[in-house]
């Protein structure tokens, strides 16, 4: 798709996204290519299609890393590979999530666990890891989070507490980071139709009832989480910090 805007600091800039091969993480990699940026990404499934396709689009590829993020020293290794490819980290995005349905009633403790490694604990640690990079030079951190647990949603209760945590935890980093001028945002969508969500999840009614209640009447794409995520990443927020941005099409939230 064309570029909304150019965002002059992030050409040639060092970004590394968690999940950026498939969803909303292509289209991040897709929009942080445009802009000039180097790209690093990790995700769990082989992303080489899409690494050949990003080459052929942006005569540049970006560097795949296949791995699980939940393994900590496998997560700062790829992110310190992505250092050593295109420089210490200017931009960590904070992408990848999982939102497997589940019901409080036959949730197990290894599920919680799993869950929780997947949706909080690896966004933590890839924080840990950019703010050692960042520390001289400063930086921009995107935790995307959801306004799923805003809505009250039922369905995913462990992945809705992970989304409330992100932004609790984008709070407290952002002042524990200030000093350094490393700023830490989180950019809360609504619902994205990505081919996951539309194979997985998405039935008409359910897409009926929610574009009522969006503002908007037009579903959310991928490819509309781009320029949101590149103003935060970039210096034209570069007065932002702590900040939970909803990027939903204006989901307006009813008791
Ligand atoms: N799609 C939506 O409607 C929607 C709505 C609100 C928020 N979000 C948020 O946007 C972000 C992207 O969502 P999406 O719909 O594109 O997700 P997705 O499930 O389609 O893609 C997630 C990506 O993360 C990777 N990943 C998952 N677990 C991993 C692991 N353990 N190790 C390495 N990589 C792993 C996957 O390989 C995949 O590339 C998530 O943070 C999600 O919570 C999405
Ligand atoms: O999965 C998420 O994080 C969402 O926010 C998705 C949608 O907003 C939700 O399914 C709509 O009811």
């Amino acid at each position: 798709m064309d570029q909304p805007a150019t965002f002059h600091d992030l050409h040639g800039a060092s970004v590394y996204i968690t999940g950026g091969g498939s969803g909303v993480g292509a289209a991040l990699t897709d929009g942080c290519l445009a802009q000039g940026a180097n790209v690093a990404f990790i995700g769990r499934s082989d992303a080489s299609d899409f690494v050949e396709e990003m080459r052929d689009k942006h005569g540049r590829a970006p560097l795949f890393m296949q791995g699980d993020m939940t393994d900590t020293d496998l997560l700062h290794a790829t992110m310190q590979k992505a250092a050593e490819a295109h420089g210490p980290l200017n931009v960590l995005i904070n992408n990848a999530a999982n939102d497997k349905r589940h019901a409080l009633e036959d949730t197990t403790s290894e599920f919680w666990d799993w869950m929780i490694e997947v949706n909080l604990k690896a966004y933590y640690f890839a924080c840990q890891e950019a703010a050692r990079q960042m520390k001289d030079k400063g930086g921009s951190i995107v935790n995307f989070s959801s306004i799923s647990y805003m809505m009250g949603n039922s369905g995913y209760p462990i992945y809705t507490t992970s989304n409330a945590g992100i932004t609790g935890m984008t709070r407290s980093l952002a002042r524990e980071l200030g000093p350094k001028n490393i700023r830490v945002n989180a950019l809360a969508p609504g619902w994205v139709l990505t081919q996951k969500q539309l194979d997985m999840w998405a039935t008409p009614e359910d897409l009926a009832a929610h574009l009522d209640r969006q503002c908007l009447k037009e579903h959310l794409t991928p490819e509309d989480m781009i320029a949101p995520t590149l103003f935060l990443a970039s210096n034209a927020s570069r007065a932002m910090t702590g900040q939970c941005m909803a990027v939903d099409g204006g989901v307006v939230v009813t008791g």
